[in-house]
């Protein structure tokens, strides 16, 4: 057989790409799904839509490129994180539009949470800090909201699941309710230590188990997928969420190693090897997939607003017509005229875990132009990523000797430059910039054998492009102190509306 099949399900597209034994790509097909926001704060997508646009995309690029269903020799699954579908067992309807990661209406329950007191132990358990961020408090939200849904839960009737679990009900026809380590360990219901649902956390959140999906490793067959969606069946043998695959894609198996992707957010993450080691500087603790048997885990910063702010230039403000157009917009203007933008648009992740934060602009004179906002918002990308970083290097006990990225906005070379400049590390971009879905490819493709082992598919890595620090030291201490300020500014703004 000649390609493996990966499903790149995020936040603002579904992709399909086949890869072949050398990890070059076969093609590709993508469809962009609607965002919802039905209210401040609320992200909400349609997880019918998601499914639907995802079978399309399996579909097209068999057919664009004339491969046979025979020629996949399994699938593998990657997806948006954290975002919660809750369904009916029976029909396979959705009770609810699924609630999307970035989706801030559970915050007065996590606020509620940690004046209880179980920031620490949950943190012990799950990795996570309290946040609307994370699975739990969405799915307890759904359960309490939809009428008889608490009832119906405990008949055993519904069906909860992250998009990976989504995708393979819908892709066995029901017959695998599913997930694997690394989507479960971002629920806050997941115990890193015992590699299951927690009880107690079950409990104080008002979980029923019956909805649960089985956890299983990121690297195994799953199932197959049913014949008359591709032709045949054909094997569901990997399965992660979009961070972990790209941690595993960009080759970061070993302790140190770091990725950064720049997508709609930025998630950055750094291998820490068989030990769990809990964050003192508001990290996350997760799961890192890998060849190794014993669980291997990683940090993780979480930032929750990077490329949608080029987005927002684009859609919101209207200076640009692509995202791409806002390389040449920034480079209008040599610096940003002393102006920083820090896009808290949906709060701030790590390490500030801030859901009241909100974007601020400051420093605008009357000289400031379009062309400084566009560079102010690709440096305040950069300036989070080199936050969260700085976080990681003090929890690890050790400093990133290269940064590998990828994700849409890091064909931007300004921002890359930029990163490289105010990290004073290298920045290095792989040639297969879609390494989440290369990732995926590879945890299915190892666990059917169509690569023999972890040394075959790390040797498929390859750079394109090293991106060598070469700011003045001095210039960087004083813009970071800069963009602290800034950062202190954004703070608790939807907050104090009150
Ligand atoms: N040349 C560019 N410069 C900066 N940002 C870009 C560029 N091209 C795309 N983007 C941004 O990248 C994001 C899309 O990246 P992608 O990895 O597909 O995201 P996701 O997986 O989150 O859907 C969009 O938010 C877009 O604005
Ligand atoms: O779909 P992306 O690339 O924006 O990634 C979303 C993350 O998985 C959310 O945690």
């Amino acid at each position: 057989m000649k390609y493996i099949l990966a499903f790149d399900q995020g936040t603002t597209s579904s992709r399909a790409i086949l890869f072949d034994n050398a990890g070059q790509m076969g093609g590709v097909a993508s469809k962009e799904h609607r965002q919802i926001f039905p209210s401040s704060g609320w992200v909400e997508h349609d997880a019918v839509e998601i499914w639907e646009a995802q079978r399309d995309v399996a579909r097209r690029v068999l057919k664009e490129n004339q491969i046979d269903a025979d020629d996949i020799a399994a699938i593998g699954i990657t997806n948006q994180r954290e975002t919660t579908v809750l369904w009916d067992r029976k029909t396979g309807e959705p009770l609810h539009n699924a609630i999307v990661w970035q989706d801030r209406r559970t915050a007065e329950y996590c606020d509620h949470l940690r004046q209880e007191g179980h920031a620490a132990s949950i943190a012990e358990k799950t990795g996570l800090v309290i946040d609307p961020y994370f699975s739990g408090t969405k799915l307890r939200w759904l359960l309490d909201q939809i009428p008889d849904a608490r009832e119906r839960a405990d008949r055993g009737e519904l069906a909860f699941g992250t998009v990976d679990s989504w995708l393979l009900w819908k892709l066995s026809d029901g017959q695998l309710h599913v997930t694997d380590v690394s989507n479960a360990s971002r629920t806050m219901l997941f115990n890193l230590q015992t590699q299951s649902w927690d009880e107690d956390l079950l409990n104080l959140l008002e979980i029923p188990a019956s909805v649960l999906p089985e956890v299983r490793p990121s690297s195994c067959v799953y199932g197959e997928c049913s014949p008359e969606i591709l032709g045949r069946p054909i094997p569901l043998a990997g399965c992660a969420g979009d961070q972990h695959a790209a941690l595993f894609g960009q080759n970061c198996t070993k302790h140190g190693m770091a990725k950064n992707t720049y997508g709609t957010g930025c998630f950055v993450l750094m291998n820490i090897g068989d030990e769990a080691v809990s964050s003192k500087c508001n990290l996350l603790t997760t799961i890192a997939c890998s060849g190794e048997p014993k669980p291997q885990f990683a940090l993780e910063g979480s930032i929750f607003t990077a490329g949608s702010a080029v987005q927002w230039l684009r859609d919101g403000l209207g200076v640009i017509e692509s995202s791409a157009d806002v390389m040449s917009l920034a480079e209008s203007v040599p610096d940003t005229g002393d102006c920083y933008l820090v896009p808290a648009f949906a709060g701030l992740g790590a390490p500030h875990w801030d859901p009241y934060a909100r974007g601020v602009l400051v420093g605008i004179s009357g000289g400031t132009t379009a062309g400084h906002i566009a560079r102010a918002t690709l440096e305040g990308i950069a300036f989070q990523v080199a936050d969260v970083l700085e976080a990681m290097s003090e929890d690890a006990g050790l400093s990133v000797r290269e940064l590998r990225v990828d994700g849409g906005a890091s064909v931007n070379d300004l921002l890359m430059q930029f990163q490289a400049d105010i990290l004073q590390v290298p920045v290095v971009r792989p040639k297969v910039i879609e390494t989440t879905a290369i990732g995926a490819a590879f945890l299915a493709g190892l666990a059917v054998g169509f690569w023999k082992g972890i040394d075959e598919v790390e040797s498929i890595w390859k750079s394109e492009r090293v991106f060598e620090p070469s700011m003045p030291a001095a210039d960087v201490s004083r813009r970071r102190e800069r963009w602290r300020q800034a950062v202190e500014r954004s703070r608790g703004w939807q907050q104090h509306e009150s």
